[in-house]
């Protein structure tokens, strides 16, 4: 779009966004291949579509699935184009969607149909230890002044987003304790969701396992303290490898229901009839999974966001997707980079992408000089609204 930055590529040797397909995904594949007995024809599209990522141009036809048509409009744009030549952005998420017609997730004839191929790696957090931890803390939460409860529900959602399985693809190691925030604009985004009417605040999440679970304990605080209903939005079908869908927030119901600790399964059973009595409402929408940015969003998500109390964009990808996945100067205001967007907006977002906006000169010169691959480690977050 004119006037905006160039996109991030995938082009530059040595860049984060070309590791991502040269180093992350290569991995990412051979653990679907590990996870899932694969019959070889299901084993030899992936592995082809790894090959045609890495060396390769993007084929003519539309990838399977539904919303065939804005598929089949973007693959028109893009068709014939070297991989290495396309929009960082673009890229990721047309590899996701090849994923999913390479397992036959969308093929309703096939038994490979429905199944997510990224649920082993899912589960496996579901019933790690650091779920545990973080249910243990949630319980003792118990009894803490209102303040500060709230604070660390706020902060654990924020940090829950360093958990994505996408990242530990190749990091396995990766930090899981908080860092510094780099912006912090909290107060801003409890001024709005604590404002008045009935208008609903909603939460657009980001990845299954410790993220959601975080970002359900968050949600059930919006509920007993606000004064409208919130909306969960989810990924219609598997996509980023932990992004969660609906199918992943029942999962993670169930564990919270097993859970020895009753705050635990008492944040459960206040869930389950949220959502039976409408005040919590779970959504999915197809522009969750478009290759493209929010300043291209459907009208009637648009139309949404614009009526609710605040929009609350959960993780790296949603911040791309927002700010847009472009060169930005990192000093460029926030509310500048987000101001196209129709309602007002909070990002809560560990860093692990080459983006950045809205950082304080001086800090991003000591962030520079202390630690330049701050922007990919996750353990730098940001908390930024555009009112
Ligand atoms: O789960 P999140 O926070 O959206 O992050 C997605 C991750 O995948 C990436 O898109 C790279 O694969 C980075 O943006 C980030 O590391």
């Amino acid at each position: 779009m004119p006037g905006l930055p160039p996109h991030i590529g995938i082009d530059r040797p040595g860049s984060f966004s070309r590791s991502v397909f040269h180093e992350r995904h290569p991995v990412l594949i051979a653990n679907l291949l590990g996870d899932h007995p694969y019959p070889p024809h299901i084993a030899e599209a992936l592995e082809a579509l790894l090959a045609e990522s890495l060396a390769g141009t993007v084929p003519p036809r539309t990838p399977g699935g539904p919303e065939i048509h804005t598929w089949h409009l973007e693959t028109e744009a893009h068709a014939g184009l070297p991989w290495d030549s396309l929009p960082f952005l673009w890229a990721e998420s047309y590899f996701y969607r090849r994923i999913l017609r390479a397992v036959e997730y969308h093929h309703y004839d096939s038994p490979w149909c429905g199944v997510d191929p990224f649920a082993p790696q899912k589960r496996a957090q579901l019933d790690g230890p650091e779920l545990r931890a973080d249910l243990d803390a949630y319980a003792a939460l118990e009894g803490a002044h209102p303040d500060d409860r709230r604070r660390a529900l706020l902060l654990a959602a924020l940090w829950g987003n360093q958990a994505d399985l996408g990242f530990r693809t190749d990091n396995p190691d990766a930090s899981t304790s908080a860092g510094e925030i780099v912006a912090d604009d909290s107060d801003a985004l409890w001024a709005l969701a604590d404002g008045p009417g009935d208008a609903p605040v909603i939460v657009v999440a980001d990845n299954a396992g410790r993220e959601i679970t975080a970002d359900l304990a968050l949600v059930d605080h919006l509920l007993e303290t606000g004064t409208g209903p919130v909306e969960l939005h989810l990924k219609p079908h598997p996509y980023f490898v932990s992004d969660a869908t609906g199918r992943d927030v029942l999962d993670t119901l169930d564990v919270l229901d097993r859970d020895p600790h009753e705050p635990v399964r008492g944040l459960a059973g206040r869930l389950r009839d949220a959502i039976r009595l409408g005040w919590l409402r779970l959504r999915a929408h197809g522009a969750y999974v478009h290759p493209t940015d929010y300043r291209t969003i459907p009208s009637d998500l648009a139309d949404d966001f614009a009526t609710a109390k605040l929009v609350i964009l959960k993780g790296d990808l949603n911040y791309r997707r927002l700010v847009g996945d472009r060169q930005w100067d990192p000093t460029t205001p926030f509310s500048e980079a987000a101001g196209y967007f129709p309602g007002p907006v909070a990002a809560l977002r560990t860093a692990k992408s080459d983006l950045a906006v809205g950082v304080d000169p001086a800090r991003l010169a000591k962030l520079d000089a202390d630690a330049p691959d701050w922007r990919l480690t996750g353990t730098r977050a940001f908390i930024q609204v555009k009112a």
